[in-house]
């Protein structure tokens, strides 16, 4: 058995190029399309994420690609990978922050152990869903060609129960330990996502506004674990921050994939207008409403005046890198000024969420 794995990441340039071998099958269906070889492309030289070699903004040599001969993937990796953990980790930071601010401070650790056990496995259900959902489109991007499920790696039947039963115990774990209201709100995200989103993402480039309010609402079940009301200001200011951030999130992310995106049949802002100036409006407007949102969180009532002055100074610099990245990729939509981007909304949100949450226990 031979396996080999380039590494795809996208916050390096000339990187996502994933091939994939096992027992003399490969997969890795991007070839079919784009009949350059891995390879030879590391050697020849830089290309933006997706292949796409527009030309503009490309670095001077691919010396941050990392080629890698891996084992093939154990099971226990791709039934983890099938979670999104990345986007679960980030959404795990946004819960514990949620969770102190309606708190006012540290909850107990047990509690905060089964709040995130059980939004972890109600987020990772919601990612496992969306990739068994994509899983013939897949197929069609590099960067989604490798899942567990296109790949083959991981049957059907069992990538359904296991979602099932994610879901199922995740949401018991809440409704067991803090009641119904943050159940209801990762149930109502994980359709939300899953019945919602995934299938708009081949229709419309809407379903960014759609994907932002589903990777929002999960801090309501922080917020609502922690005793916050679902009438709270807070807690909304919490899902507007993030919904906010999605935005110029997104849109380094669509412009780095644009290609594979359009090729593979999906329906984002770069592949309506590749140009970049609607990616490039829609992460500064993003970025200009997470400031406000920070500050307007930062001055809520319940602190010294110093200390709303102090955290909303510290807010405004968190922001203030997210919103020079979104204008300068506005004013050069190219994929270096995406990448600086996409690092920079990966920071600014934890700095946001850690000048809050100190703020308010403080
Ligand atoms: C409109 C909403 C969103 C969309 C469309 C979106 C899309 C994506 C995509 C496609 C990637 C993968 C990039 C790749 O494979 O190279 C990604 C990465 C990531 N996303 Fe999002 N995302 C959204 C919201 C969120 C939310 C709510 C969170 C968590 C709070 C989040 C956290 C992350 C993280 C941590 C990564 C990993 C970056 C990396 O690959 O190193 N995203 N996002
Ligand atoms: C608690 C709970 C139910 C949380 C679930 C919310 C969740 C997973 C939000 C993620 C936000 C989002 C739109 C990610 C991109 O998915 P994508 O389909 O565009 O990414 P892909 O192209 O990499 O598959």
């Amino acid at each position: 058995m031979s396996t080999e794995i380039l590494i795809a990441d996208p916050l390096t340039p000339s990187s996502a190029r994933v091939r994939y071998v096992s027992e003399g099958k490969r997969v890795d269906s991007q070839r079919e399309s784009h009949p350059r070889d891995a390879a030879h492309e590391l050697a020849d030289g830089p290309d933006d994420a997706d292949g796409a070699g527009q030309g503009r903004g490309q670095a001077a040599a691919p010396t941050t690609t990392q080629a890698v001969v891996a084992t093939r993937p154990s099971l226990f990796s791709d039934y983890i990978q099938l979670t999104k953990p990345r986007i679960v980790t980030m959404i795990l930071v946004t819960t514990v922050a949620s969770a102190m601010i309606a708190a006012g401070g540290w909850i107990a650790t047990l509690d905060m152990l089964w709040l995130l056990m059980g939004t972890a496995m109600v987020a990772g259900s919601a990612g496992a869903a969306n990739q068994i959902w994509e899983r013939r489109i897949d197929c069609n991007m590099t960067r989604t060609a490798s899942r567990p499920l296109p790949a083959e790696r991981v049957k059907l039947l069992p990538a359904i129960l296991y979602t099932a039963a994610l879901v199922v115990i995740g949401t018991a774990i809440l409704v067991w330990q803090f009641g119904y209201a943050p159940a209801l709100a990762g149930v109502a995200t994980w359709l939300l996502y899953v019945l919602v989103y995934t299938p708009m993402k081949t229709r419309t480039a809407w379903n960014t506004t759609v994907g932002a309010v589903a990777g929002a609402l999960p801090v309501l079940m922080g917020y609502t674990a922690a005793g916050g009301g679902i009438e709270d200001w807070t807690g909304w200011l919490l899902v507007a921050v993030l919904a906010a951030w999605q935005y110029p999130h997104f849109m380094a992310i669509a412009w780095l994939y644009r290609r594979q995106y359009g090729e593979a049949g999906f329906c984002m802002s770069t592949t309506v207008d590749p140009s970049g100036r609607s990616a490039g409006a829609q992460s500064i407007a993003g970025s200009i409403a997470i400031l406000g949102c920070s500050v307007a969180l930062c001055v809520i009532p319940g602190g010294s005046i110093p200390a709303m002055i102090i955290a909303s100074v510290a807010a405004i610099f968190a922001c203030y890198p997210m919103l020079r990245a979104s204008i300068r990729f506005s004013a050069t939509p190219d994929d270096v000024m995406a990448r600086k981007l996409l690092r920079s909304s990966l920071l600014v949100l934890p700095a946001v969420l850690a000048i809050v949450t100190v703020r308010t226990v403080l």
